[in-house]
């Protein structure tokens, strides 16, 4: 890995992440893991359940501070929680900024006008119809400005993706772009199915 360059928006190097038990032990999480995710791209994060991903997704926003290694990370960052309350749950964006309103006894045409609102305010009222990953795509397309990285299990997903990192047992195992990682990830398939919980 070189320099941290301009073109480069998300940098992580050599990270380790350690947690320490009561009894004294220390329990290694993430093993010396580096990525470089380029600057107005959209990459995904995947591997087997507790390989590490949200680990290192929240080392690389600023929550976590990683035992070893650095971040190098461009202009402010935003980050969405897989969970809790499993915030993006649904298939569009419609669906998913309606989902807190499902508590109140509302008519359709009332969430509707309430969703057609604040998706106004944040200037994103042309999202309403479409699905997250695709807003989240788009986002990055319009914009030279945004970079994404995405946290998922579906390899389908990854035709959305410009590039990806595979982590198994907290360590990067791949980083490149997204059909040698679907290629690579597609070989390995059947362990990796059966690890994974959808
Ligand atoms: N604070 C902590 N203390 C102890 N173990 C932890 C801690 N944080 C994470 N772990 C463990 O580290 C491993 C990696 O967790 P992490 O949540 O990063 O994995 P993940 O790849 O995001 O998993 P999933 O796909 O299931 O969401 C898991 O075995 C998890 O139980």
């Amino acid at each position: 890995m070189t320099n941290f360059t301009e073109n480069i928006a998300i940098e992580g190097r050599n990270l380790s992440f350690s947690v320490g038990t009561r009894q004294g032990k220390t329990i290694p999480i993430l093993k010396d893991c580096s990525l470089h995710i380029p600057s107005g791209q959209f990459w995904m994060l995947l591997g087997p359940n507790g390989c590490g991903k949200s680990t290192l997704l929240k080392i690389l926003a600023g929550l976590l501070n990683p035992t070893d290694g650095t971040v190098h990370v461009k202009r402010p960052r935003s980050f969405v929680f897989q969970n809790p309350d499993h915030q993006v749950v649904m298939p569009t964006v419609e669906a998913d900024v309606a989902f807190g309103l499902g508590k109140f006894n509302l008519t359709p045409d009332v969430v509707k006008y309430r969703v057609s609102k604040a998706l106004d305010a944040v200037s994103m009222l042309n999202y309403m119809q479409i699905g997250v990953i695709r807003a989240v795509r788009n986002s990055v397309d319009s914009s030279r400005e945004v970079t994404a990285l995405w946290v998922t299990h579906r390899l389908e997903e990854l035709e959305y993706a410009d590039g990806a990192v595979y982590m198994e047992d907290g360590r990067v195992v791949m980083h490149g772009n997204a059909t040698d990682i679907m290629n690579f990830i597609t070989t390995r398939q059947s362990a990796y199915i059966k690890e994974i919980n959808y």
